[in-house]
């Protein structure tokens, strides 16, 4: 096999509770990407459609990823990347990680899997850390293990692979402003309160187990964030707003996708999901701001090949 087409997924990175360690992957929303072997060697990005990013290899979060993989493996060919985004740079919903994980993902099918899902993993933190600044991956591993996913570590990467329980649904409300993740980082404390860091800890565990036992009560008390949230919200327009909304519509629970400005609900049923869907939309319908929304089961799959 020389070419390779894929379907990168968004993802939702914290899920409320999980600041940095939990993510989730959506169904519905994400780039396609083709990658094909060259005999050149070395990595070109030959085609970007959608938006205005660079090709320059070690400007993109694509070629950055490809090339960290390439140097460590050497391998006897080079890659030619064509992205074609569809998730909009500075969503909140992980374009950069789609773009980061989607070279590498498609260079190791081409090369027949050297590499587990871990390690691709870690090569695309390289590209996501030139978008955000830091190496995080709650977006990438959604992305390559489908589902859920919790970063155990970072370094050494380590991580853990939930299971999704099957009626849960996402909406997902974006608002089309750009906020960068390195300036929604930039914001945030250096300490928390012993008090809220007890708060959140208590919420990520109980997450976990909610997921593991399909538990949705459990899910609906732990979807709350005590430390992130408060600082980041003030960059969303009208966010009380939407949260109070979907809360009311039947959503288990609302907050905002990885750094924003997209903000996401997680519902039992698709028909809940939908209904929320219009409530929110009624919240940004009254304003100017140009915003999509989405329904999505979660995908369990992750990166897959078209
Ligand atoms: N292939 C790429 N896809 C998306 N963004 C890229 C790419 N290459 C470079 N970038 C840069 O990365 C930045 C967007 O990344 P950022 O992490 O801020 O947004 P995001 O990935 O949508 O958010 P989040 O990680 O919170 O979901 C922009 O400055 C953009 O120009
Ligand atoms: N955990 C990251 C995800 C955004 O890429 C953050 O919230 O800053």
């Amino acid at each position: 096999m020389n070419e390779i087409k894929i379907f990168s997924p968004a993802t939702v990175a914290n899920v409320a509770c999980g600041f940095d360690v939990l993510g989730f992957c959506i169904d519905t929303i994400g780039d396609e990407m083709v990658i094909r072997k060259t005999e050149e060697k070395g990595i070109k990005i030959t085609k970007i459609e959608g938006y205005d990013l660079p090709f320059e290899a070690e400007k993109n979060v694509a070629g950055v990823s490809a090339l960290a993989m390439y140097n460590d493996l050497q391998p006897n060919c080079g890659f030619e990347i064509e992205i074609y985004k569809k998730i909009k740079p500075g969503s909140g919903i992980g374009s950069s990680s789609a773009s980061a994980a989607g070279s590498v993902y498609g260079m190791n099918e081409l090369l027949g899997r050297p590499l587990d899902k871990t390690k691709l993993t870690y090569f695309a933190m390289k590209g996501e850390a030139l978008a955000s600044q830091c190496e995080h991956a709650d977006n990438l591993a959604p992305a390559i293990f489908g589902g859920f996913t919790l970063v155990k570590s970072a370094s050494p990467l380590q991580i853990l692979e939930l299971p999704t329980p099957s009626d849960l649904f996402v909406t997902l409300i974006h608002p089309q402003i750009e906020i960068k993740t390195s300036e929604s980082r930039a914001i945030l404390p250096k300490e928390i309160p012993l008090s809220n860091a007890i708060a959140q800890w208590a919420n990520v565990g109980s997450l976990v187990h909610a997921l593991h036992t399909s538990d949705y009560n459990l899910i609906k008390e732990a979807l709350h964030d005590v430390v992130i949230e408060p600082y980041r919200k003030q960059l969303i327009p009208h966010f009380d707003d939407v949260k109070n909304a979907a809360l009311k519509a039947g959503a288990l629970g609302c907050a905002i996708s990885g750094s924003g400005p997209s903000i996401f609900m997680l519902s039992k049923s698709e028909d809940t999901a939908r209904n929320v869907e219009k409530a929110i939309r009624k919240i940004y319908s009254n304003t100017d701001i140009v915003f999509e929304t989405y329904v999505s089961k979660i995908n369990v799959e992750g990166i897959r090949a078209l």
